[in-house]
């Protein structure tokens, strides 16, 4: 499925790409006035194949939560139990991600790919299997109320630091979910999905992966995730080192990169993203494990990017790194480092508005207004 997937992954239009060019200089703004929106618009179109590309109807969020076995290296101030503890607030609808999700009038869907501790809420009306379409799409739209995936692969990965976090198969497995997620949530009817994850320590992982995918050092790749201090900080960054020095991961090989170094939510990021753009969706990224994850879908399949849309800068450091090599602009930048869902919910309006203008906007022709 994975080969399959990757398989589908195909280049953008040019001839979309060239008409919504065009289409740009004839609508009623001075050219080139509505900055960053006009390439957006371009690149939707390469990806749809048309100009203009739909506006993206139904927008659907999914949040993949894990943990991580690295987190006994206390790279991390939180407890592990907070992940399983977030992911009983997101059910209950009380998270960050909740309230901007009612805002945007996206769908959540939560994903268990490898939670340690058990979940608190256990809502059997909720809990839908991988696969089973009812429902694909939440209780009802714009309701900040997630269903549950339990998806788990393995109850957290192992530490990075003294041995692979996954094999092979794991990470393949969890990839897996990524991609069925995804193909489900677009069967359903979104027109657009955004990446979410809950794991604490997984800024850890998220650090290793962007180093190994753009050979930067670990220093920058690596930030203070949920606050840490400066010796923590300076700790962190040896923990990513040490785990590079150990496995050398060959970023040619990135299933083997995800199981050295990565996680789970990582690794299905990484199939969300592939699954996506195989069905020539756009995905709007949001922080930094998104943006690891990214990487490690461009490095299966390179004509992924075109589906990608960079929802915001995360203040982590490794975030702008990877978009940097993804040769991707974030849309906003707000200094958010929370997680969740929540930057790539904040800039939907952002691309839903970017499409719109190719829709609604008038001509100079048609609305009699002079040109320059
Ligand atoms: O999205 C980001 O860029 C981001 C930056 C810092 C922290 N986070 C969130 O914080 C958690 C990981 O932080 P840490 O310090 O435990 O590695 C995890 O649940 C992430 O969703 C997320
Ligand atoms: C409280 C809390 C909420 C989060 N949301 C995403 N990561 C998080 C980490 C913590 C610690």
């Amino acid at each position: 499925m994975l080969e399959d997937t990757i398989a589908a992954v195909g280049p953008p239009d040019e001839a979309a790409m060239t008409a919504a060019r065009q289409l740009q200089a004839r609508l009623t703004k001075p050219a080139g006035s509505l900055g960053d929106l006009e390439e957006l618009s371009v690149r939707l179109a390469g990806l749809a194949g048309s100009c203009p590309p739909p506006v993206p109807g139904s927008a659907a969020v999914a949040i993949f939560a894990g943990d991580h076995g690295v987190h006994a290296q206390r790279v991390s101030p939180w407890p592990q139990e907070v992940t399983g503890q977030m992911v009983g607030n997101f059910l209950a609808g009380g998270a960050v991600v909740n309230a901007f999700a009612r805002q945007a009038g996206a769908s959540m869907t939560v994903i268990d790919v490898g939670v340690a501790s058990p979940l608190p809420v256990a809502d059997p009306v909720n809990a839908v299997g991988v696969g089973d379409p009812d429902g694909a799409l939440g209780r009802a739209t714009g309701s900040g109320i997630p269903r549950l995936i339990s998806a788990p692969i393995r109850r957290g990965t192992r530490d990075m630091t003294v041995t692979a976090a996954l094999t092979r198969e794991e990470a393949r497995a969890a990839v897996e979910v990524g991609i069925d997620i995804a193909g489900e949530l677009i069967a359903a009817g979104a027109g657009i999905l955004l990446t979410g994850d809950m794991g604490i320590a997984n800024t850890t992982p998220a650090a290793a992966l962007i180093a190994a995918f753009t050979g930067v050092d670990a220093a920058e790749a690596t930030g203070r995730g949920t606050g840490v201090d400066d010796p923590t900080y300076q700790h962190k960054i040896e923990v990513v080192r040490a785990a590079l020095r150990r496995h050398s991961p060959d970023p040619a090989d990135p299933l083997g990169v995800l199981a050295a170094v990565g996680g789970l939510e990582h690794a299905a990021l990484t199939g969300f993203v592939l699954g996506a753009a195989a069905r020539r969706v756009p995905v709007l990224l949001d922080g930094v494990i998104a943006g690891s994850a990214a990487l490690a879908a461009a490095a299966f399949a390179p004509d992924c990017v075109a589906a990608i849309v960079a929802g915001h800068r995360s203040a982590e450091p490794g975030a702008a790194v990877a978009l940097r090599q993804l040769g991707l602009t974030p849309l906003i930048d707000l200094g958010l480092r929370l997680g969740e869902g929540t930057g790539a919910l904040l800039a939907l309006p952002v691309v839903t508005g970017a499409v719109r203008v190719l829709h609604e906007v008038a001509t100079f022709d048609s609305a009699g207004v002079a040109e320059k």
